[in-house]
């Protein structure tokens, strides 16, 4: 599995939340940090395009982090990595840099992934993601880490 992100997480204590989640991850997950694009917002979000499905391996299943994405729920995107997998087409994640995505990487994407209609921070969906990939493996595990005792 891959997450393709815009920009470099510099932030010590960011780093370490990733950290957290990204050594339990079995199969693991590799992170490709790509520079921000420079040039007009247009020009920056088609540029970063570019490198984005550059770095995302041709078999992978490509999903967008995108706040018009669908809604999973933790046991539905469980089922969904799992899907990936096994159909031999592991996920590449991809979430945007200050500008977002550009339109053409949001359509060529496989699935789309949203935390919600709230804008985050990039380097906060970086967390979630990361903590949700976990979440999803636990799931999978029957690992008692995810309790799901909703009334
Ligand atoms: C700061 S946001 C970019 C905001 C930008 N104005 C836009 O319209 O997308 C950076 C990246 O974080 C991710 N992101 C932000 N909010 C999100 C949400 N609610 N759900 C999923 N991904 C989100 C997206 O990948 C986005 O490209």
């Amino acid at each position: 599995m891959r997450l393709v992100a815009i920009g470099r997480m510099k932030d010590k204590s960011e780093r370490a939340l990733v950290e957290r989640y990204l050594k339990r991850l079995r199969p693991k997950l590799d992170i490709i940090e790509l520079p921000d694009g420079r040039g007009s917002p247009d020009e920056i979000k088609r540029r970063e395009a570019q490198a984005i499905l550059a770095a995302c391996p041709a078999q992978s299943h490509v999903v967008v982090l995108d706040e018009a994405g669908r809604n999973f729920s933790s046991p539905d995107f469980s089922n969904a990595v799992q899907g990936w997998i096994t159909a031999g087409r592991a996920p590449c994640f991809v979430i945007g840099g200050a500008e977002g995505l550009d339109a053409s990487i949001i359509q060529r994407a496989d699935a789309s992934m949203s935390f919600g209609t709230l804008t985050w921070p990039h380097m906060l969906v970086r967390i979630m993601l990361v903590e949700q990939i976990y979440r999803a493996q636990a799931i999978a595990a029957g690992h008692p880490y995810h309790r799901s005792g909703r009334p």
